[in-house]
């Protein structure tokens, strides 16, 4: 067989346009499963075995360092070992080699450094010591967070690129330009600057970039939904001499927008490159019918997306399931359950299952399950639940006030930090030695010596005693809140900006009030230490490539197995509760693309199981999730009953989301508008299907696209400088506007709240509500000063009238709500607004606070 042949061999029609369409722009849609890898490789191989081009000229773009070695070593057994593959590479590794060739054109030297997370950790103590800072300001995570946003854009460079000073008196950005300083001094670059210099270097030197531009004949990207905008640019301009673009992805598979993946890129392809082809690979190799149908049933649903439909031509397969459980409980033990009969019935292997979850603290429960039954199991890219840091922490907590053990004693006496370091321990170890007691009775005992009568180990006592005396009269899900919220660990958690740990926490929590409320006899501290301690330590012998697999979607993304079981199918779980919150369609649409890569996982059979309780993360009933009612009843097979109540329940909760979803565009193309952040700008386009307008902004010039959700949006009226006479009436509307918010506070305070509350509210909690209410008030008052103030400073630019048809009358009310001044021409002569209005005002406030 010649190479052509063996080439072209296996390849379905799409599959063979893919790799024998090698000149110009090309764009294929390969849908889950499709062979897009297949596909990607073996058209290198054709343009290196087949046209005869050297591999240095070929350039192929992959997400992951892992994805590109997997491509290399299946290039290489296609085209043999004497190529130089090196091309293959990431974003990150392709600007290595452009800057180990070129950055010597802004003066850095081809030896620069690299730096890992690390290093930068390492640059910000020296920035600390010298700015005399403490992490109590700032977490490290916090400012490398802070660092890598500035770093979204470019203007950082004039820094350290351009020698630009630049003061400030804002701490976080102190520690920035220190950084940076110490950065430029070491001609080191982190993993943001690499994308950065190597697109600085090309525009401002186009020798450079036309130099590259020869060399890379052929450009390949996989996985171009997720590539963002800066990096795609970069591949743009190195494509515009030799025209020869390939892009290969699935815009249903974008799990990454929130990381500024921008799937528009490849949606848009073709109207960006009017003379691209299109090729749409939709025949699937990896799942059964039942499975795909499942898959494409909803990802219709998605509106941003191009329209394909998967087909697959494998053998029909078992059904569809959805298990609903009466708690997650019973949840991790069907699961479990389930395993075991496979294994036992259908003669499969541990490590042909994957449980796939939203959230790493789902894993928590499926966990308890696999090892109540025995079931080998690890946890992909993640620690097991009882082996994470933050449950450790607070279960030593609960040890030591029962056991008083050295083991939790020295886990915790110092977490959080309360400035007993090593010397200190020692001295507690060397009393504990000697009087051979525990190390907390030597600390307890000797707390008045001098050595050790230090503040945080006072406390540290204090607190440990309460919770011994008082342990007999809490329940243990109340102990650990208080242990929680006094031992300073819920603060220590919280300033660390990892909410995983505080999910993880209250799913610990969750856990124990099941027990709790199962249970008819209180559990006793020491029983469930004892459990809790078998799941710490597993010691199933087993061998260990041959376990269920447990990983989140986003880990499991490009990966496939024989049998699937997505968990913890719950609404704010998939879609997560930050996705509703945010109410953006668009987020809507990016869980339900999870959803879509869970199941499309699958080869032979799929489950989606959970189950009712309490979600301690939103503080509401667990429901099943908005997509599961998204599915015909033939799509799947259901276990466990699942009651009339829950489903008209959880759908009930759904019509209240969608109806404060129902956000509508509150501007047109040409209105003026005011951002708190960027001041004036103009409406240059409104995208009602993405709920964005793109707004032009007059300080800054750039263009940005907002959410119409947004509430720092409002418009500027048409308006001229204000007479004398004008100011005069303004001021005196404004002490109306003052009083008028006042007296709606006492009227609304001895009102009947209009927002039923729960009955079982206790006098203090309605105290805090009205107190937050009345805050919240107070804020949107200021919000509005704040915009009318800058209104009236800022000289506006005076826009033609709108003709009367084109605002309509209900924007007009909606408006005159937002302008406070508009009350005193609203009512003739009365400076306060009508009761219609007020009711409106309300009920604007009312949507404020939900
Ligand atoms: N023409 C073909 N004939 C038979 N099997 C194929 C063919 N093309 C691909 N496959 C098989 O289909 C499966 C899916 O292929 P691959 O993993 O490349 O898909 P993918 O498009 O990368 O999927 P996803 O985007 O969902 O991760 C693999 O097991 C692959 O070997």
């Amino acid at each position: 067989m010649d190479s052509v042949q063996k080439l072209k061999k296996n390849l379905n029609e799409q599959q063979l346009k893919a790799v024998t369409e090698t000149e110009g722009f090309v764009r294929v849609i390969a849908g889950a499963g499709s062979g897009k890898t297949k596909a990607l490789t073996q058209r290198y191989a054709y343009i290196v075995e087949v046209l005869g081009i050297n591999s240095s000229n070929i350039l192929c773009v992959t997400f992951t360092n892992k994805a590109a070695q997997e491509m290399r070593k299946r290039v290489k057994r296609l085209v043999g070992e004497n190529s130089d593959l090196s091309y293959i590479t990431t974003y990150h590794g392709f600007c290595v080699r452009v800057l180990r060739e070129d950055i010597n054109k802004i003066k850095y030297p081809k030896n620069f450094i690299i730096m890992d997370v690390e290093d930068q950790k390492t640059v910000l103590r020296q920035v600390y010591n010298e700015l005399g800072l403490t992490s109590k300001v700032f977490t490290f995570k916090q400012v490398l967070r802070y660092i890598s946003k500035q770093k979204t854009s470019q203007e950082y460079l004039q820094y350290i690129l351009e020698s630009k000073k630049k003061e400030t008196d804002n701490e976080i950005e102190k520690i920035f330009i220190r950084y940076l300083e110490k950065q430029q001094r070491n001609f080191a670059l982190d993993f943001d600057d690499l994308l950065n210099f190597a697109l600085y270097i090309f525009v401002n030197n186009p020798d450079v970039l036309e130099k590259w531009q020869k060399r890379l004949h052929y450009i390949q990207v996989d996985e171009t939904q997720d590539s963002s905008q800066k990096q795609f640019m970069l591949i743009e301009m190195l494509s515009q001499f030799h025209k020869n673009l390939f892009v290969v992805g699935d815009p249903d598979q974008t799990i990454y927008e929130w990381r500024g993946a921008k799937p528009e890129i490849l949606v848009d392809f073709d109207k960006q490159f009017v003379d691209s082809k299109t090729i749409i690979m939709n025949q699937n190799y990896r799942s059964t019918p039942n499975i795909l149908s499942l898959g494409n049933h909803i990802i219709k649903n998605n509106k941003i997306r191009v329209e394909k439909d998967m087909f697959t031509q494998n053998p029909e397969g078992v059904e569809v399931v959805h298990f609903h459980g009466e708690n997650d409980y019973e949840e991790g033990l069907w699961v479990a359950n389930e395993i075991k009969r496979l294994v036992k019935d259908e003669n499969c292997k541990y490590s042909d299952f994957a449980i796939l979850y939203r959230a790493n603290h789902i894993s928590r429960s499926i966990e308890q399950s696999l090892i109540r039954e025995n079931i080998p199991y690890s946890v992909f890219g993640g620690i097991r639940f009882f082996e994470r840091k933050e449950i450790k922490d607070v279960l030593a907590y609960l040890r030591l006030i029962e056991f008083e053990d050295d083991f939790s004693f020295l886990r915790v006496v110092n977490t959080p930090s309360r400035g007993l370091g090593k010397k200190f321990i020692e001295n507690v170890a060397k009393i504990a030695e000697k009087d051979n007691i525990s190390l907390y009775s030597a600390l307890q005992q000797n707390i008045n010596q001098k050595a050790l009568s230090r503040k945080g180990a006072i406390d540290f006592i204090e607190l440990i005693e309460k919770y011994k005396k008082s342990k007999a009269d809490l329940i243990i899900s109340d102990l650990i809140k208080e242990i929680m919220d006094e031992s300073g660990l819920s603060a220590y958690y919280r300033t660390d900006g990892d909410t995983d740990r505080l999910d993880n926490i209250k799913e610990l929590q969750n856990s124990i009030v099941l027990l709790e409320t199962q249970d008819e006899e209180p559990i006793n501290l020491t029983e469930y230490l004892q459990e809790i301690a078998l799941y710490t330590d597993m010691d199933i012998e087993d061998d260990r490539n041959d376990r269920v697999k447990l990983m989140t979607i986003h880990t499991s993304k490009g990966l496939e197995f024989p049998y699937v079981f997505l968990c913890g199918f719950t609404e704010g779980v998939l879609p997560s509760a930050m996705s509703i919150k945010e109410r953006r369609a668009k987020a809507i649409e990016e869980e339900r693309r999870l959803t879509y890569v869970a199941i499309t996982r699958a080869e032979k059979a799929f489950y989606m199981t959970e189950s009712e309780g309490f979600n301690f993360s939103t503080g509401l009933n667990k429901y099943p999730s908005r997509f599961l009612f998204e599915i015909s009843d033939n799509y799947f097979v259901r276990k466990g009953e699942l009651s009339q109540e829950i489903i008209n329940e959880a759908k009930e909760q759904l019509k209240l989301d969608a109806s404060r979803q129902l956000i509508q565009k509150k501007f047109d193309v040409g209105d003026l508008v005011y951002h708190l952040i960027w001041k004036q700008g103009k409406v240059i386009e409104v995208n009602e299907e993405k709920g964005e307008y793109q707004i032009e902004f007059v300080e800054t010039g750039k263009t940005k696209p907002i959410n119409f959700e947004f509430r720092g949006l409002t418009k500027i009226e048409k308006q001229t400088e204000l007479t004398e006479e004008e100011k005069t009436e303004k001021s005196k509307s404004d002490e109306d506007w003052n009083s008028f918010v006042e007296n709606e506070i006492q009227i609304k305070q001895s009102e009947k709240p209009e927002i039923p509350e729960p009955e079982e509210t206790s006098v203090e909690e309605k105290k805090d509500l009205i107190r937050k209410r009345i805050t919240d008030l107070k804020e949107e008052k200021e919000l509005l000063d704040k915009i009318k103030d800058e209104k009236i400073k800022s000289e506006l630019i005076v826009e033609p009238k709108k003709s009367a048809k084109e605002t309509t009358k209900e924007q007009e009310t909606e408006e005159k709500i937002l302008s406070p001044t508009t009350y005193k021409s609203n009512g003739g002569n009365s400076a306060k607004p009508n009761e219609k209005d007020k009711n409106k005002l309300w009920s604007k406030l009312k949507r404020f606070w939900s």
